[in-house]
């Protein structure tokens, strides 16, 4: 192909990228009234701001994650907030009876559902890959089968109220980032699972939204405790990113990109210079001297 035309080819492309990441927005808080919304993950950072966004909004909440004492503080936050209503469930996704179960408790509770935001993940590290494989199956039960789980679950009522399914991935989920293996791998799996998932709602007009979140650094307690040593970018705001991705689910968009710009130039390089896109990953990391080999 000519010089000219792959440039052609490029702007089209990025004239395009600009349409679609300008694209106006019309989103009213009001629509989540009342509505009853399952957030897994919800005892701390992006998941815990999410349920109070939901509060504010006026929704009926179901939160999950292990440490009851966190999960009461935050269901009395909500409630003060102005949430319809706010109950809990504690448990590990680790175990898939779990997962059905939260779901079985939104069915008690409220008799349907309208949106589930699936946002849990289970400890992990940040290091050179150890060779631990029962780490990855754990791994992969907790942020993607357990996901798996409650998504066929939750569908027979999603289908009755033509509800929203929310995944919340990262980017360490679509391009290769190092130090990440057994949580990339299992963020990768969600983007398999739910694009092939989403073709077939589409194909079989299901008219249940799947909206998959590609996020950047944020700054959770967690996130930062973890990564702030090594990384030379600042992290985005948690309670921003927990406000676009509930935008994201209203509005029934396709995919979330936050922070906007941090992750639409790594997805376009991601496809069109692979090797510069790899190179600026490893050059957002400083100290990596500092990262203990296994
Ligand atoms: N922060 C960041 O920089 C980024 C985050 N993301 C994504 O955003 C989402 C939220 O991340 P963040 O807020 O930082 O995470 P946090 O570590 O703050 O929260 C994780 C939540 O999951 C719960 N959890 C942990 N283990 C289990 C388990 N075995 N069973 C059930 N629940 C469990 C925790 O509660 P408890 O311990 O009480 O169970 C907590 O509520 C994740 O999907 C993550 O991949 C994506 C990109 C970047
Ligand atoms: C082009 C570059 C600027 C992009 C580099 C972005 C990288 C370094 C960003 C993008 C996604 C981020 C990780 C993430 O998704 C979630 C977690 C889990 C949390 O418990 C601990 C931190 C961790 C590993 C984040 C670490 C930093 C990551 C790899």
């Amino acid at each position: 192909m000519g010089l000219l035309k792959k440039i052609f080819i490029a702007l089209v492309g990025v004239v395009l990228a600009f349409w679609f990441y300008s694209a106006r927005e019309d989103f009213k808080p009001e629509i989540l009234q009342e509505k009853r919304v399952i957030v897994t993950g919800a005892s701390s950072g992006i998941g815990e701001e999410m349920a109070y966004h939901l509060a504010r909004m006026g929704s009926h909440i179901l939160i999950t994650a292990r440490t009851e004492s966190k999960l009461q503080k935050v269901v009395a936050r909500c409630l003060e907030l102005g949430a319809a209503s706010a109950q809990y469930v504690n448990g590990s996704m680790e175990d898939m009876a779990f997962a059905e179960h939260v779901v079985q408790e939104a069915e008690k509770l409220w008799g349907g559902l309208d949106m589930m935001i699936l946002n849990h993940i289970g400890h992990t590290y940040f290091s050179y890959f150890d060779g631990d494989i029962d780490h990855i199956r754990k791994l992969l039960e907790i942020n993607f089968l357990s996901y798996v789980t409650m998504t066929v679950s939750a569908l027979p009522m999603l289908k009755e109220s033509r509800g929203s399914i929310v995944v919340v991935s990262s980017l360490a989920g679509k391009t290769r980032v190092p130090f990440t293996a057994p949580y990339s791998t299992t963020k990768f799996a969600l983007d398999g699972f739910f694009g092939s998932l989403q073709q077939e709602m589409t194909i079989q007009n299901a008219n249940v939204s799947i909206t998959f979140c590609v996020l950047g650094y944020i700054n959770t307690e967690s996130a930062v405790k973890t990564v702030s040593h090594v990384m030379k970018v600042a992290p985005a705001p948690k309670e921003e990113c927990a406000l676009e991705i509930i935008k994201g689910g209203v509005l029934r968009k396709r995919e979330v990109h936050y922070p906007r710009i941090n992750v639409a130039i790594p997805l376009l390089l991601r496809d069109w210079a692979p090797e510069l896109l790899d190179f600026l990953t490893r050059y957002s990391l400083s100290n990596v001297e500092q990262i203990k080999h296994q």
